[in-house]
């Protein structure tokens, strides 16, 4: 559940707001529009909307297409090899009719490229299997489309669908599968941690503890780059069960909600964690981090945060991914900072990161 309390603002307080509602009038206006779509700039503008419009009412379509791509095994067979459509037909186990017409789609996607009598992989079909984790995460939205299916149930539903019973630790899920949940996390950590790399100089400390860390993806990450950091891994003791431990990172269980953390490291991370709690639960989290470290320590906060920069529909999936979690939610790094400060941080600096749709950084300070 969501515990911020925003106040709405009172109506039509703003100055900016009429503006706004004359703007909208007018392009909602059958006569704006006939003459936009006469006078060449207009018609630039018209043909960019239209088709943002477009994607918008066809997203959903785009992304079942690109599902089908994946799961029908057409990617990796593809990118083994070009194939007829017999040969397609066969490796997807579709009649070829069918297989044309998801290849069709694919191409118009540029998922896949038909070359001569061959098909074969187009360039966003091999963007899409350079990206670590990316089909892991395609696969996964079986689950958030399911809840999807109707959104105003999904808003309005008090419990947990199909995504929550995923995560276990969710208010009102079951008891779920470790193991599988903590494999996704770990097949899409590469783009992640490649963020947290970019931002962050980790060799300039001596020991990191990951909280929330998963089966460890992220720490190996660091560990390749900065090979003299000692490494520790703080968990719930049921994943830590249900993963292998890996060479020189120490394991510590418990929970962060409740449970003080491990001492003696001089830096801590929180990759992909924050934004999974309520404000109460997340503040918690902040205050454990700020109690254990030494002064000097640090903590690094990695994920995608609401201010998405310049791919701020970033927010749409990430905001209704949450609310099918039912629980956290993405928060700006103002309001980030500002809980930094209330559990006890004395200041705190953004990080500038490759691809702010993947994750942000913020470093906080003792
Ligand atoms: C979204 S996953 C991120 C995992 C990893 N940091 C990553 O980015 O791949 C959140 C992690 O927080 C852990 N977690 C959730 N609640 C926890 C708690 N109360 N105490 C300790 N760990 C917890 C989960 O088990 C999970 O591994």
């Amino acid at each position: 559940m969501l515990d911020r309390q925003r106040p709405l603002p009172a109506a039509r307080s703003h100055p900016g707001l009429a503006l706004v509602e004359w703007r909208n009038r007018l392009i909602a206006s059958p006569r704006f529009q006939a003459l936009a779509q006469r006078l060449l700039p207009g018609r630039w503008i018209a043909r960019a909307h239209a088709r943002r419009l477009f994607d918008l009412t066809a997203g959903f379509v785009y992304s079942q297409v690109t599902a089908a791509f994946v799961e029908s095994g057409l990617l990796d067979a593809l990118a083994a090899a070009p194939l007829t459509g017999e040969e397609a037909a066969a490796a997807a186990r579709l009649t070829e009719d069918a297989v044309t017409t998801l290849l069709l789609a694919a191409a118009s996607l540029g998922l896949a490229q038909r070359i001569g009598d061959r098909w074969t992989l187009g360039v966003r079909g091999a963007a899409l299997l350079a990206t670590p984790g990316l089909g892991a995460m395609i696969r996964h939205h079986r689950l958030l489309y399911a809840d999807l299916a109707d959104p105003l149930a999904m808003l309005r539903r008090s419990g947990g669908g199909a995504l929550a019973r995923l995560w276990d630790y969710a208010p009102g899920s079951q008891p779920a599968d470790a193991a599988t949940y903590s494999e996704l996390m770990a097949a899409t950590q590469p783009m992640v941690a490649a963020q947290a790399l970019a931002a962050y100089p980790f060799a300039c400390h001596q020991r990191l503890l990951d909280i929330g860390g998963g089966s460890g993806a992220f720490l190996r990450a660091v560990g390749e780059r900065a090979p003299g950091l000692e490494l520790g891994l703080f968990e719930r003791p049921e994943v830590l069960a249900a993963t292998t431990a890996s060479p020189g990172i120490a394991r510590h269980g418990g929970d962060f909600r409740h449970d003080p953390l491990p001492g003696g490291y001089d830096l801590h991370t929180l990759v992909r964690v924050l934004h999974d709690h309520d404000d109460g639960a997340a503040l918690a989290i902040l205050k454990a981090s700020r109690a254990a470290l030494a002064p000097g320590g640090r903590l690094l906060i990695v994920e995608p945060m609401a201010a998405l920069g310049s791919a701020p529909e970033g927010h749409a999936y990430f905001g209704m991914y949450l609310a099918a979690m039912r629980s956290g939610r993405p928060r700006d790094p103002g309001e980030i900072s500002a809980m930094l400060q209330a559990a006890g941080f004395a200041r705190v600096q953004p990080r500038t990161t490759p691809l702010p749709l993947v994750a942000s950084c913020l470093v906080a300070f003792t």
